[in-house]
């Protein structure tokens, strides 16, 4: 099986986090012998700097015909400014190429040790443990847009396809747990008509395809509350159009106190076992520009994004698994008397290499070290 993977590392701290990512890959190489193919290019301002142009057709044709999987870092800052068009919709440009339908946003503790982080009650937030798919391809977002000094549209367009296949998703994901999680759909059918036609298509979804499955609806800013008064109600998977997806991934963000762990999968197809599936992995965070260049950002959100491209796009289930447990122990290591080794905003002082440094060194006592000439 091939492993071409398209490494957009992108603006401010994206580099700086890809290379520690890059880094636990390489453990990743070595320890089984799998070789990656890697391609390295630009994506965002960097681009918009070099090419004029956020994303170039070069780069574009990569993902779509050359790529396994995109590797992508983060895009924008305050020097490309909001004029349209910026560095994000580059972004934007391969999530719509590639067809990346399905945006897999994970909200849970990577370790316990961190729940005390949150800024809610500890009893609120232990536990939770859900995972948001936002459509990812379509909405106001992707819809017709008019734009002039006095007026402006976007147009919130959905098609019947389009919330199917986030349906079948969401499903699919819930399946792959005995038993099988509960699904909350979440949309605003009371107010927009993409919003009853969401909530149309996914009913008839699950009651023709899902039988088994609980399917909840709950109105995206009802749930926006409750996620903060009870967020363990949305245990299992939430799904979603684009626009409330990405705020209401954010603000899980902010039930786990930092964005700085939280990774992403943007996926092209539904996934099953032992199925590859092409994707674009990438932090939900952005390009942090406040604390770029300064060697303090951490690299885990981009680390485990890595773990998911592993899971999905080639399914090295143990390796991921791996990854995963590497970032907990080194979040939750004290043998140095301390929390040396997180980053400021989990409450440690270490920067982003030392952080890339212990998770590296304890992955590779995981996979065994050297080379087992395994074939994947
Ligand atoms: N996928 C992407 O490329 C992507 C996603 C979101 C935002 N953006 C862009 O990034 C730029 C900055 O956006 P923003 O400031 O609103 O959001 P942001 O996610 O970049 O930062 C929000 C806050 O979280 C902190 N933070 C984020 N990631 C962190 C990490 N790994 N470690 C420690 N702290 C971290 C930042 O320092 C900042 O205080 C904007 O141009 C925005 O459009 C890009
Ligand atoms: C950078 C921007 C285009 C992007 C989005 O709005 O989708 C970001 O906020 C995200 O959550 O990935
Ligand atoms: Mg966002």
């Amino acid at each position: 099986m091939s492993k071409k993977v398209l490494v957009l590392p992108g603006d401010h701290v994206g580099p700086e986090v890809m290379e520690q990512a890059l880094r636990v890959l390489d453990v990743v190489q070595e320890a089984t012998g799998t070789k990656f193919e890697l391609k390295h290019d630009l994506c965002g301002g960097c681009s918009i700097d070099k090419h004029g142009k956020s994303v170039t057709d070069e780069v574009v044709k990569l993902s779509t015909d050359w790529a396994d999987a995109i590797f992508f870092g983060s895009a924008g800052g305050p020097e490309w400014g909001h004029s349209w068009p910026n560095p994000e919709l580059g972004l934007l440009t391969l999530r719509k190429a590639t067809a990346a339908f399905a945006n897999l946003r994970p909200c849970t503790f990577v370790s316990k040790s961190l729940t005390h982080l949150s800024p809610l009650k500890t009893e609120i937030v232990e536990g939770v443990d859900f995972m948001l798919v936002r459509e990812n391809c379509g909405g106001a977002y992707f819809g017709p847009k008019l734009e002039d000094n006095d007026s402006a549209q976007d147009t919130w367009l959905y098609t019947r396809p389009e919330v199917e296949r986030c349906a079948h998703i969401a499903a699919a994901l819930a399946l792959q747990h005995d038993p099988p999680l509960q699904v909350t759909s979440s949309d605003k059918a009371n107010v927009l008509a993409s919003g009853r036609l969401w909530r149309r298509v996914v009913s008839e979804v699950f009651e023709k395809h899902y039988p088994q499955l609980t399917l909840k609806h709950q109105l995206a800013d009802s749930l926006a509350m409750i996620m903060i008064k009870n967020p363990r109600a949305f245990n299992g998977v939430i799904v979603t159009d684009n626009t409330f997806g990405d705020l209401l991934s954010d603000e899980a963000g902010g039930l786990t106190g930092t964005l700085g762990v939280l990774p992403s999968a943007s996926l092209c197809d539904i996934p099953a076992k032992d199925k590859p599936v092409k994707g674009i992995y990438e932090p939900i965070h952005g390009s942090a520009p406040d604390i770029s260049g300064k060697g303090i950002v951490n690299p885990a959100a981009q680390i485990l994004s890595l773990a998911m491209m592993l899971r999905f796009s080639f399914v090295m289930y143990k390796e991921a698994d791996a990854i995963e447990a590497a970032v907990a122990k080194v979040i939750d290591d004290k043998s140095k008397g301390g929390l040396e080794i997180r980053t400021g905003d989990i409450g440690g002082k270490a920067g982003t290499k030392e952080m890339g440094d212990a998770i590296c060194s304890v992955l590779k006592e995981m996979l065994g070290g050297s080379s087992n000439g395994a074939a994947h």
